[in-house]
């Protein structure tokens, strides 16, 4: 068969058929597009003003790597005068965190960038390996999560950073937004979706510069960017319910690619609808609930992404390639679910009712933004400290 050829350069071999409409793209156009439409969500979005000072939350894996990357080359292209600056959360998980960190540590220096490290054992007194030593793997992603979100707003605002944004793209968005709805959680649909939280009321602004950006495409441009990522997936297990969702839609995208994009959509426009506009959001929550990292990783939960990433290694030159994304391979549908019981007062209730809107406040311990007397962080860890925590895992 002959080669095809780009059909935006109408020159050039493709070598990529692009996951989200089947384009089939050379690297050069592909890389463009894609640079071009994270430009596009940023401008339309308004995420930065001139001058101002960001912080990148560095993970070191795939996403947050593409993400520094593009806002570096956007920075520079297009001359929005940004401060960017890797800020990175230390876990304290042995053998997963501290391995990525160093991945961070050099792209600090590919980047040319500041970075400041943050730990759990410092601003919490508690690293993951030991969470997980006192209450199990059950339910560990719940702490982490929680303690990330407060730890990378307390990491900013060490460096006086009122800006943190984070790589969570399309596919994690529609995630949370079927979980939303498989909860019957519809308030928290306008958090999980919106490309800013926080800022107005909580003085730490969040955005998703990549929220429109398919998964599959951010491993895409690592590759064909040669940037170096961390792809281990983390070590303790991930949430179970995330992984079913993920599951769900990693199906449908192969037989309606836009799916995922539909679904972001779809929640954009039920989150109008919701009488919860973001206003009472807890300074913990972005909107996916009581429920981890997020990081649910695809060779848990569908594993072609990860396929993905091993057919492109096995082909490190993409050159006369033409990379077309397909795959088999059953997902693997983890089929209990990570509880972690709250008090009652932090649960949701789940009798239908008008529903409540929360106001946020201070922590009564830390001071941190809350809508409880005491934020989610200090009530893991009041559990935690105790040794026998009013926090269960339900079996
Ligand atoms: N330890 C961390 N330090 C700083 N930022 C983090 C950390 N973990 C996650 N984040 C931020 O939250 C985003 C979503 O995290 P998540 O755990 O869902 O990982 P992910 O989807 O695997 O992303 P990545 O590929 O960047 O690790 C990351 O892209 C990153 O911006």
């Amino acid at each position: 068969m002959p080669p095809t050829t780009c059909v935006r350069c109408q020159t050039n071999k493709a070598v990529v058929k692009r996951p989200k409409n089947h384009h089939k793209l050379c690297r050069d156009c592909f890389i463009a597009v894609f640079e071009d439409e994270v430009h596009h969500t940023i401008v339309s979005s308004k995420l930065f003003y001139r001058g101002e000072k960001v912080a990148i939350g560095a993970s070191g894996g795939k996403d947050s790597t593409v993400l520094a990357s593009v806002l570096k080359t956007l920075n520079e292209r297009h001359d929005y005068g940004l401060d960017l600056v890797l800020l990175s959360i230390d876990e304290g998980i042995k053998g997963y965190r501290d391995d990525s960190l160093e991945t961070v540590k050099r792209n600090a220096v590919q980047y040319d960038m500041p970075l400041k490290i943050v730990g759990y054992d410092e601003l919490y007194g508690w690293t993951m390996d030991q969470v997980v030593e006192t209450i199990g793997k059950k339910g560990n992603c719940t702490y982490c999560g929680v303690f990330r979100r407060q730890a990378l707003d307390r990491g900013a605002k060490t460096l006086e950073i009122k800006h943190v944004v984070t790589g969570h793209n399309a596919d994690d968005v529609a995630e949370t937004v079927l979980m939303n709805l498989l909860r019957g959680d519809l308030p928290r649909l306008s958090r999980s979706t919106s490309i800013v939280t926080g800022g107005s009321l909580n003085d730490v602004k969040r955005s998703k510069p990549l929220k429109y950006a398919y998964e599959k495409e951010i491993v895409l441009y690592a590759h064909h960017k040669k940037l170096d990522y961390f792809s281990t997936e983390c070590i303790y297990s991930p949430e179970a319910f995330r992984g079913t969702a993920r599951s769900l839609i990693k199906n449908l995208e192969k037989v309606r690619p836009s799916a995922i994009l539909d679904i972001v959509r779809s929640g954009e426009d039920m989150a109008r609808l919701t009488p919860d506009k973001g206003q009472g959001a807890c300074a913990c929550d972005e909107g996916e609930g009581m429920g981890g990292c997020g990081s649910a990783d695809a060779k848990t939960s569908g594993n072609d992404l990860a396929q993905m990433e091993a057919s492109l290694k096995e082909k490190p030159t993409a050159n006369g390639l033409e990379t077309e994304i397909t795959s088999n391979a059953t997902p693997k549908v983890i089929d209990s679910d990570d509880v972690v019981k709250l008090p009652i007062r932090q649960r949701r209730s789940k009798e239908p009712g008008p529903v409540q809107l929360q106001t946020l406040g201070k922590c009564v311990k830390c001071g941190y933004m809350s809508s409880q007397a005491m934020c989610q962080a200090c009530t893991l860890l009041e559990g935690l400290n105790k040794n026998r925590p009013e926090i269960s895992i339900e079996g």
